[in-house]
């Protein structure tokens, strides 16, 4: 099975794990399994203190640990020029960073703030683009990007607001991406999760409502898990997509399908 997805000692960078339920910690536990070599980044001692416990108390091992705040060009050039050094190839990156002040969730859509919309745009979906210009030189052997999405970045949820516009700018970057990229043989994809318990979903009001009517409308009649969501990101990463890119690419239980 390792030999199909070809994911053994390949340079993968994980972006995003704060604490057991994040959905980077799902990915990790998959491409650990797959026999990856993980490099996590997280953004504050916070995050870095969960991070340390819950790998002395699991099997994932992390080849680094390195501090990478996405609001900062200086701060993603440098930890990619610590990564290109230590690593010389990075084969991988799994980006599972997002957030938005949470006066921008609660209030009105259309009383969106300048601020909040352009740092919601800055963290969700620019960080992206940032990213892979930083990790390109690296990426020689080429190689695979993931981000997280979520359903609200094409249909309105209630809630969801500024979170959706960056999420509908962070699909775009997806595959104006996909496509340039696409010549060096990296390919550019976004997993559209289901809604998942984390911490960055606590910040969305109406959370509760999208879980239980998930369990009740969706084809698979129950939410997804982080593992599944896990599983899906090391296929992408994996030989076994070799031939998809600029995909949104839905672990759902289905709910995207519906019409009504
Ligand atoms: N939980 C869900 O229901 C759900 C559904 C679909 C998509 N997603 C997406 O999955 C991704 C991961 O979220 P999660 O639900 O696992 O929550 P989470 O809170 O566990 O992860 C979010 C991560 O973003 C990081 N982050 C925020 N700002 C950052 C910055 N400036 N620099 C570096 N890191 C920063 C946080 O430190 C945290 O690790 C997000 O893109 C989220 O929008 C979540």
């Amino acid at each position: 099975m390792k030999d199909l997805l070809q994911l053994k000692d390949k340079n993968i960078v994980i972006m995003g794990v704060a604490n057991e339920r994040s959905i980077a910690w799902g990915v990790a536990e998959s491409l650990y399994n797959a026999g990856a070599n993980l490099i996590f980044t997280y953004r504050k001692e916070r995050s870095y203190k969960k991070l340390s416990k819950l790998l002395e108390n699991s099997t994932v091992d992390a080849k680094a640990v390195l501090q990478c705040d996405v609001n900062s060009d200086e701060s993603i050039k440098e930890t990619f020029a610590t990564i290109g050094k230590d690593f010389g190839v990075v084969h991988g990156i799994v980006h599972s960073i997002a957030f938005a002040h949470a006066e921008d969730l609660k209030g009105k859509f259309v009383e969106t703030s300048r601020d909040g919309f352009a740092f919601a745009q800055d963290t969700s979906a620019y960080s992206l683009i940032a990213v892979a210009n930083a990790a390109k030189p690296y990426m020689s052997e080429g190689g695979s990007i993931i981000a997280m999405s979520y359903l609200g970045a094409e249909r309105v949820v209630k809630g969801y607001n500024v979170m959706g516009v960056a999420k509908a700018s962070l699909e775009a970057s997806v595959k104006y991406l996909a496509t340039e990229l696409g010549e060096d043989n990296i390919r550019v994809n976004a997993i559209s999760a289901g809604a998942i318990r984390t911490l960055a979903a606590k910040g969305v009001p109406s959370f509760n409502d999208v879980l239980t009517r998930i369990e009740q409308e969706s084809p698979l009649k129950r939410n997804v898990t982080k593992e599944e969501v896990g599983d899906m990101t090391m296929a992408m990463m994996s030989h076994l997509s070799r031939g998809v890119t600029g995909e949104i690419i839905y672990v759902d239980s289905g709910y995207n399908i519906l019409g009504i």
